[in-house]
């Protein structure tokens, strides 16, 4: 059996990556953040040196999948990028255990994702969807995972997303929910925001790049609080979510369908 290795990243993402350095000269305009090809040549290296804990939620999602679901069920990954999720899956279980659906906004994105997906699990049942995680028609699955993507939906459209989902989960289905959040209290999440920028500085971001990626977030990624989040997922009709994880402002929680 494979060794869990729970902070492990598939090193078929990480080798085809570039360094990020998309911030790391002074800009005149910083424009808004987006997906597009500039960041996906950086993207395992950006997502790894930014996101605390990113590596440990791979690795725990598939031993979260083989407990929970049920032999042969779907799983999607919405907002799959790079199919992290999916590549994380296929290496705990085995291609009878699960089929998965990946799905994408971005071209670049999904483009990048089937050629991986293609070389390093040619016999698990994985496709990728250019598409729209609000507008999707979504098959009942026993395992759906948002990593890092409800977070960049209008807070608007959030509600009814997670309430689609909801109706697409079977019984015993699961819902995986990882966020960048805000804390409530002004003083807690001053500290964890500045904390956050060391564990950015400590992975190699100047001040510079650290001040432009924030400006260029700023009204496209909006964390909830995670009593926003538990209690979202409590009004779609999830009897029952857990906060499972936390690393500074990263949190990821899981909801459990009756
Ligand atoms: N409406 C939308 N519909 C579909 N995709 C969308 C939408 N909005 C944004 N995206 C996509 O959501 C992804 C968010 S990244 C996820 C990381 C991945 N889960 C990972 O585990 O590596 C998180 C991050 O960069 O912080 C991007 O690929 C967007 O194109
Ligand atoms: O870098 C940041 O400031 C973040 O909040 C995380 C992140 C990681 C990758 C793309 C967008 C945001």
């Amino acid at each position: 059996m494979t060794p869990f290795r729970p902070d492990s990243i598939s090193n078929a993402m990480n080798d085809a990556s570039y360094r990020d350095a998309i911030f790391s000269t002074p800009l005149d305009r910083v424009a808004s953040f987006s997906f597009d090809e500039q960041v996906v040549a950086c993207f395992p290296d950006m997502i790894r040196r930014s996101v605390p804990g990113y590596g440990q939620i791979l690795g725990m999602l598939g031993v979260i999948a083989a407990r929970h679901l049920r032999h042969g069920a779907h799983v999607y990954d919405l907002g799959c990028s790079l199919g992290a999720v999916g590549l994380a899956l296929a290496g705990r279980l085995s291609p009878e255990a699960f089929t998965l659906t990946g799905v994408d906004l971005s071209p670049a994105m999904v483009e990048r994702a089937r050629t991986t997906f293609a070389q390093e699990c040619p016999h698990h049942a994985i496709e990728v969807v250019e598409g729209d995680i609000r507008h999707f028609n979504y098959r009942a699955s026993g395992m759906i995972v948002l990593n890092f993507t409800l977070q960049f939906l209008a807070p608007s459209d959030r509600d009814a997303v997670i309430e689609k989902l909801y109706e697409a989960l079977e019984p015993g289905g699961v819902l995986v929910l990882s966020e960048k959040i805000v804390a409530a209290d002004e003083e807690e999440n001053a500290w964890l925001v500045e904390r956050y920028h060391d564990f950015k500085r400590a992975n190699g971001y100047s001040e510079l790049e650290i001040s432009q990626k924030r400006t260029a977030l700023e009204n496209v990624l909006i964390p909830d609080t995670l009593e926003a989040h538990h209690a979202r997922l409590a009004r779609a009709g999830f009897p029952r979510s857990q906060t499972w994880f936390q690393y500074l402002n990263f949190a990821s929680l899981i909801a459990f369908k009756n």
